[in-house]
């Protein structure tokens, strides 16, 4: 199922297929779709005009939407990026395309970081054989059946301690949080718990708190920083020691201290923890492997999950009757609701990959190297794809709903938030369990109401954030609420 544009379509006509199933000629990057664009300039104007990037998501979808599935692009650089949003070729590269060592696009800044001052990070960052060995010990802890049985523990526990506060802070009348902030702060706490297991006493201090109070803000400074420097001359910029560089290089410099430090805690107290950080010592991973892989995690963890359960619980409350439905029923469907808001607001909206070798996809015959980009917002609000595709209706994910039967379209590999295949999100299972245990405890604890959300619109801020700063007011619900 290609859904390729007419000028493809007359491309085909004319490069035939032999009976043998020989191709003759065959379709290259140069007869990908593409803008139109300046001489020198190419497309740059328009990039920068689309907010240096801010826009990126919206910017790449209308591009779709004139030149169909597949298209090209340089965007900023001088490389040809291809970008794709049709749901079969997606699946073909990240199932039969992408290689033994899945290869990604990393963002420039940190790039230059890592070349500068020689740090080392962690699986995201690795390739080659040390990404697969190191994935693949991964894999056995984080992501094979049962992993739930472990995991579970530590995040219901934090969740659990989390929702006590908020009830305690709750309790005589509305209070206005900074929600993106205290989320953030769970998402961190989440991920150390994690890392420790349910059987220490680590990490039980006041001190804790505020160290992932400033842990979360340097980390939280560390997206806002490298999108400032979308679209800039980098090394310039480096070079001349700009402003723009030098907080980027201060808010990765201090989150990657403290996230060491924090790795280095568990490691001395290891014996007494049985979490991530003692399975991966008991497989022999070496200190410094596990310092470079956990200090990551902890990285990584704050704006994905951060952001997802914001865009939830907007959703949530811009959708009364959904809200509703969820504090009547239990079970599968807050997994529903979280499958729908991510497939409306995946915080990755694009998925890169580096062809390993020349190979065809969808009809073109790409060469080795070729970056490739999935434009996950597309797919996943292509009507094609999904009936109602702009409507937030989670009931669509449940086969046996019988509302379902008014959706006719219903592609489910066209929302791929935690990506596909090997290199896909190592971190899946942990952010679904802290999603649903989360979403479904504020939703049957508080009544949510936010401030300040007219005319919310997502901005690419490295992941998907609002485009503005958002407050909850957060009042305990009124159980004998006629609903
Ligand atoms: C809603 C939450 C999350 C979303 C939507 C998300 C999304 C993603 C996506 C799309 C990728 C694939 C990138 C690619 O293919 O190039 C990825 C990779 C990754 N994620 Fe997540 N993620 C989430 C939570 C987490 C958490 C909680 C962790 C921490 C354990 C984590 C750690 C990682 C790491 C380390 C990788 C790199 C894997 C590798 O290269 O082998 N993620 N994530």
């Amino acid at each position: 199922m290609y859904r390729i544009s007419r000028a493809t379509t007359d491309y085909i006509k004319r490069y035939t297929i032999t009976p043998a199933g020989h191709c003759e000629t065959f379709l290259t990057i140069k007869n990908v779709p593409r803008p139109r664009s300046l001489p020198i300039l190419g497309t740059k104007l328009d990039f920068f005009l689309a907010g240096r990037g801010t826009m990126l998501h919206e910017y790449i979808d209308a591009r779709h939407k004139l030149l169909g599935s597949i298209f090209c692009e340089k965007l900023n650089g001088n490389t040809d990026l291809v970008f794709i949003s049709d749901p079969t070729v997606m699946k073909t590269l990240f199932l039969n395309r992408e290689g033994k060592y899945p290869a990604h696009i990393l963002p420039d800044p940190w790039v230059l970081y890592e070349k500068l001052y020689g740090f080392k990070r962690g699986l995201f960052f690795m390739d080659g054989e040390e990404w697969l060995n190191n994935r693949r010990i991964m894999n056995k802890h984080l992501l094979r059946e049962n992993t739930e049985s472990w995991l579970e523990g530590p995040i219901k526990r934090t969740i659990d301690n989390f929702i006590a506060k908020w009830k305690g802070r709750a309790a005589n009348g509305c209070v206005v949080l900074d929600i993106e902030s205290e989320l953030y702060k769970l998402s961190t706490d989440v991920i150390i718990k994690v890392l420790l297991g349910t059987n220490s006493s680590t990490f039980e201090s006041r001190h804790y708190e505020e160290l992932v109070t400033i842990f979360s803000n340097s980390v939280k400074k560390i997206f806002q920083t490298t999108t400032k420097l979308y679209g800039l001359p980098l090394n310039l910029c480096q070079r001349l020691n700009l402003k723009v560089w030098t907080d980027f290089k201060e808010s990765v410099d201090s989150s990657v201290f403290l996230a060491r430090k924090i790795v280095n805690e568990i490691l001395l107290g290891r014996h007494e923890t049985n979490g991530l950080i003692k399975k991966l010592s008991d497989e022999n991973m070496d200190d410094e492997t596990i310092r470079k892989i956990a200090a990551d995690f902890v990285i990584a963890a704050g704006d994905t999950t951060a952001y997802t359960t914001l865009w939830t619980l907007l959703m949530l409350f811009e959708n009364g009757e959904v809200l509703k439905e969820l504090r009547r029923k239990d079970g599968l469907y807050v997994k529903y609701v979280i499958k729908e808001s991510m497939r409306l607001y995946p915080v990755a909206p694009f998925l890169t990959r580096i062809l390993p070798k020349d190979c065809f996809l969808g009809p073109y015959k790409l060469k080795q190297g070729t970056p490739i980009v999935a434009s996950i917002y597309t797919s996943g609000r292509d009507e094609q794809n999904f009936s109602n595709a702009n409507v937030f209706l989670p009931y669509r994910w449940d086969k046996n709903d019988p509302r379902k039967e008014n959706l006719s379209n219903h592609v489910p590999s066209a929302s791929l938030p935690f990506a596909l295949g090997a290199r896909s999100c190592i971190g899946k299972k942990i952010a679904m369990i802290q999603l649903m245990e989360v979403i479904q405890q504020v939703s049957n604890n508080f009544q949510l109401k936010f401030n300040n959300i007219k005319n919310i619109r997502p901005i690419t801020s490295q992941v998907l954030v609002p485009n503005k700063h958002i407050e909850l007011c957060l009042t305990l619900r009124n159980y004998n609420e006629k609903e």
